[in-house]
């Protein structure tokens, strides 16, 4: 059963239709790369799927559970219980600048579950050094590099246990030399089965790492398929003329 189930999804600002009837499901432990020329609305169906923006018409369904059912919103209660299932990871780290990284990791789960600080501070560990950042526990983000900034904040995602993780071109703000880093956490989290959707540049990094890539033209999913389908023999001209201009 998909872990994630969107149908139909349409969603404007103003007159710009940027989601036109989008139609898509991510199976459990599945790694989804979406790529996609500038403002074809890859972000916009990202912060969808977690209630960060609303949508005009469609269905998004998570396990069993409607955020929005035929463009009918779920009580704000039940949305909330859903998205917390959830984890995104932003392309600006999304950090709070004020609080020690440490403080970043536990504000959430000590706020929203109520868990005890000793449980928060032993996880909170675990994570840090799961990232490689155990020396940076009581660092402030402005002290960072954003390799680092990015790395904190896919911990702090992880503190809250997600089911699935979200990722908004998490690399596309770093040096290059620091998107390795980066992508080595990804990694990692994929060989433990994480589910993730990722949006994604990095066209290396989905070749390698997803088990699917979609490409996104204009507010609609063009084509999915393996790294190999899609890069190899795309079967839509979009895709090849896309894939022909940045590969
Ligand atoms: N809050 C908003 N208000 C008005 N227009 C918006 C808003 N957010 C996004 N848009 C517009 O929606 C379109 C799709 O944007 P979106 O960020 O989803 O695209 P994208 O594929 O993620 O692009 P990029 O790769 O550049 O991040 C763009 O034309 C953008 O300008």
């Amino acid at each position: 059963m998909a872990i994630i189930e969107v149908t139909n999804l349409k969603k404007s600002f103003g007159n710009l239709e940027v989601l036109k009837n989008v139609s898509f499901e991510v199976q459990q432990s599945e790694v989804v790369a979406v790529i996609g020329p500038s403002g074809s609305g890859k972000s916009t169906m990202l912060r969808s799927l977690v209630h960060l923006e609303e949508v005009n018409g469609g269905s998004i369904k998570i396990d069993n559970d409607y955020i929005v059912k035929e463009g009918h919103y779920s009580s704000v209660q039940q949305i909330k219980g859903i998205t917390a299932r959830m984890g995104m990871v932003f392309q600006h780290f999304n950090l709070f600048p004020h609080l020690t990284v440490q403080d970043n990791l536990e504000l959430a789960p000590k706020l929203v579950k109520g868990q005890p600080a000793a449980a928060l501070r032993s996880k909170s560990s675990a994570l840090l050094e799961k990232v490689g950042l155990s020396d940076k526990r009581e660092v402030y983000p402005h002290h960072l590099s954003g390799g680092q900034k990015q790395r904190v904040a896919i911990a702090r995602a992880l503190m809250m246990d997600p089911e699935i993780l979200l990722f908004d071109e998490p690399t596309s703000a770093l040096d290059p030399e620091l998107t390795g880093e980066v992508l080595e956490v990804m990694k990692r989290l994929a060989e433990e089965q994480m589910t993730m959707v990722i949006v994604t540049h990095e066209m290396g990094f989905a070749r390698e790492v997803a088990d699917r890539v979609v490409f996104m033209a204009d507010g609609q999913f063009i084509e999915s398929g393996t790294p190999e389908q899609l890069f190899g023999h795309p079967k839509h001209e979009r895709t090849k003329a896309f894939l022909n201009r940045i590969l």
